[in-house]
């Protein structure tokens, strides 16, 4: 990043006031009468109700639309493990982008935690007060062990954003990328590079979409993950191939699909050049992608390309995804987020991405025009029917899949996140 830029971003987060969120009454507190309903003598009143009924909490109390934000700091963006204190940029990142987008509150809780077991027992005990716990940055293999264990221990949606919300993302925009190229996901020859949380999230829900387990070839830092390797975990074992395949270089010569969900700079153009035809190249990582779209086009003139950053066109992040997923789990006060839900978000993605574009979208973005094509394959974030889309596909398969503990709203498709404060 340029010393400016890099300067801008640290004055953004410092000034006027430090970090990026704060906290809003919702009630009035002028008068003496008001402060004895807020707090003692009336705030007994919702506490014997609570007592009485747990469910009293939805309405009384801001629970249902309170989502934690809960990180250990062990996989921070693509930067590594920089511990708790790190994170909480990109925690309090995330709760700015709950509520501009989705008009949820969120509060961002970093543990420090010695054990995998000591996270678990930490988010545990404090869930039930929550209504959604997003999981973020946590490193794999650990991330799998927590989120199976908060799920079952949870009553309330537990979702680790780095795995499903970006399998979301990247499905919906790899399904109109290769439509773009003339492919289907069924045949497509598709190369990870990377095998933590996201990647081996992303695999799973693509061949869920249709892809073929033997066309993935997914990568760690020792190479293809193939089935003559000793020293992989289980979560990696699933995604090993019968292949004499064993570097990037080998595995991605004549491939369809390169995702990156992996680091820095570790896609070269040299690499990019030996795929087929209208490469799709989603260059995930964080802040630096693993090739930068400006030396990906002017390697292949035929590049679809993707990055996880708001300053290039088609931004494959789960930006997209958590702030409406969540919204559509919480209006229904659903269980949980499964596998139908998150189906259900990424049709509702492509789908809308195929649609024209708003002013709104154009005015944000300083264009005259966006057209369904090599350059808009994703929804950008700051499209409003995202809101209006998402929450309802997610709401209407949360119903059907029996985890939803209310009917689907009638005050469904939103609009807007004014509805939702006024609500
Ligand atoms: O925060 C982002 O831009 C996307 C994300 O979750 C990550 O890279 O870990
Ligand atoms: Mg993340």
């Amino acid at each position: 990043m340029s010393d400016d830029r890099r300067q801008a971003a640290l004055d953004y987060h410092a000034k006027p006031i430090p970090g990026k969120l704060s906290v809003e009454l919702t009630k009035p507190t002028e008068t003496a009468k008001h402060l004895s309903l807020a707090y003692s003598p009336g705030v007994a009143e919702p506490c014997r109700e609570i007592a009485l009924d747990p469910e009293n909490a939805y309405l009384y109390t801001g629970k249902g639309n309170l989502v934690a934000v809960v990180s250990d700091g062990s996989a921070i963006l693509g930067l590594g493990n920089l511990g708790p204190l790190a994170s909480k940029p990109v925690m309090e990142g995330k709760g700015v982008l709950f509520k501009r987008f989705a008009g949820i509150n969120s509060v961002d809780i970093e543990v420090e935690a010695d054990s995998p077991q000591a996270f678990i027992d930490t988010v545990a005990s404090i869930a039930n007060t929550w209504g959604g716990i997003n999981l973020e940055d946590i490193k794999a293999p650990e991330c799998f062990e927590i989120e199976a264990a908060l799920k079952a221990r949870c009553s309330i949606p537990v979702f680790h954003d780095d795995q499903h919300g970006t399998a979301i993302v990247t499905a919906a925009g790899l399904l109109n990328a290769l439509d773009i190229a003339g492919k289907t996901l069924a045949t497509a020859r598709i190369v990870c590079l990377g095998a933590g949380s996201a990647a081996i999230a992303c695999m799973k829900l693509l061949i869920e979409c249709g892809a073929k387990a033997e066309n993935i070839f997914m990568l760690d830092r020792n190479g293809v993950i193939h089935s003559g390797r000793s020293d992989l975990n289980s979560y990696k074992a699933q995604f090993a191939t019968e292949t004499p395949l064993r570097t990037l270089d080998d595995a991605i010569d004549g491939a369809d699909v390169f995702v990156g969900l992996s680091g820095p700079n570790l896609f070269k153009p040299e690499q990019l050049a030996k795929m087929a035809a209208n490469p799709v190249v989603f260059a995930c990582s964080n802040p630096d992608p693993e090739i930068h779209p400006d030396v990906a086009r002017e390697t292949r003139s035929d590049v679809i390309m993707g990055t996880g950053r708001s300053d290039y066109p088609n931004q494959v992040n789960n930006v997209l995804g958590f702030p409406f997923i969540f919204r559509g789990a919480l209006d229904v006060r659903a269980s949980a987020i499964n596998e139908q839900m998150k189906i259900a978000a990424v049709h509702a993605l492509k789908d809308l991405a195929r649609e024209p574009v708003t002013q709104e979208v154009l005015d944000a973005y300083d264009v005259d025009s966006l057209e369904f094509g090599r350059g808009y394959i994703i929804p950008t974030p700051v499209d409003s029917r995202l809101l209006e889309r998402i929450p309802a596909a997610v709401a209407q398969a949360a119903v059907e899949s029996g985890v939803a503990g209310k009917p689907y709203p009638s005050h469904y498709p939103l609009k807007s996140v004014k509805e939702i404060y006024g609500r």
